[in-house]
């Protein structure tokens, strides 16, 4: 499996960016930098932001987009088109099969490749599940069709929060051994998370206290 079919952007840059949600700051004043090759984990209390912060890059909340940049990337396409998120919600139809799944994302992320398909099963352990419904499948089997949707159609950067929930330590090493992968071919990893992911030389941006309510 190769992650690299893409143009590998310099780095991705934040300077000074805020978050307000419900009318509230959960954040601001938020300024980094991650070089293509290299992770950048979140951490930080329960209500810090860490999801914001990947949903804002995602494009998937509001944000000034002056704050943010993906240099060297694709200046035809929005940040998000040219990220995979996974978020806490898994995103998957209960009545399609599992492969029936990952084919519907390689065709919704404009992948080339149906070798990556089978390649995405094997890299999660998942072949033997291929044929049963989503709907079927545990919570960890779930989850690792969730990330499986990353390697149907490559794009450098990779936003994972809480990536290992509901993993046993077999799948939390296949997801380090891919996240490893990634880095390597020039791609980019954000990732919250509450537990030491062990991903060496990852930077580390740490989020405030929660805001009180
Ligand atoms: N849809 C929303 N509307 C208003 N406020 C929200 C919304 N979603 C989240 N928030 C608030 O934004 C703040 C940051 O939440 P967020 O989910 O980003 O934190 P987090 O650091 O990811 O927390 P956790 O570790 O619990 O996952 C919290 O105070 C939360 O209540």
């Amino acid at each position: 499996m190769t992650t690299s079919d893409f143009p590998a952007p310099a780095r991705l840059a934040a300077r000074d960016l805020a978050c307000l949600r419900g009318g509230r700051l959960v954040f601001e004043g938020l300024t980094f930098s991650v070089a293509r090759g290299e992770a950048l984990v979140l951490t930080g209390a329960n209500g810090a932001g860490k999801s914001s912060l990947l949903r804002q890059i995602a494009g998937l909340l509001e944000i000034d987009h002056s704050a943010i940049a993906l240099e060297g990337g694709d200046s035809e396409l929005t940040i998000g088109e040219q990220a995979h998120y996974v978020g806490h919600l898994d995103a998957l139809k209960p009545s399609m099969s599992v492969l029936e799944t990952l084919h519907f994302w390689k065709q919704y992320f404009g992948g080339a490749d149906d070798a990556a398909v089978s390649a995405a099963l094997e890299a999660f352990a998942l072949t033997p599940l291929a044929d049963l419904p989503v709907g079927y499948l545990s919570a960890g089997q779930r989850r690792r069709v969730s990330l499986a949707r990353m390697l149907v159609a490559p794009r450098p950067l990779w936003l994972l929060d809480e990536p290992t929930v509901a993993l046993d330590t077999a799948n939390i090493s296949r997801l380090l051994h891919l996240m490893k992968q990634h880095l390597a071919s020039g791609g980019i990893i954000v990732a919250a998370t509450h537990l030491d992911l062990g991903l060496p030389s990852a930077a580390r941006l740490h989020l405030g206290a929660e805001v009180a309510a």
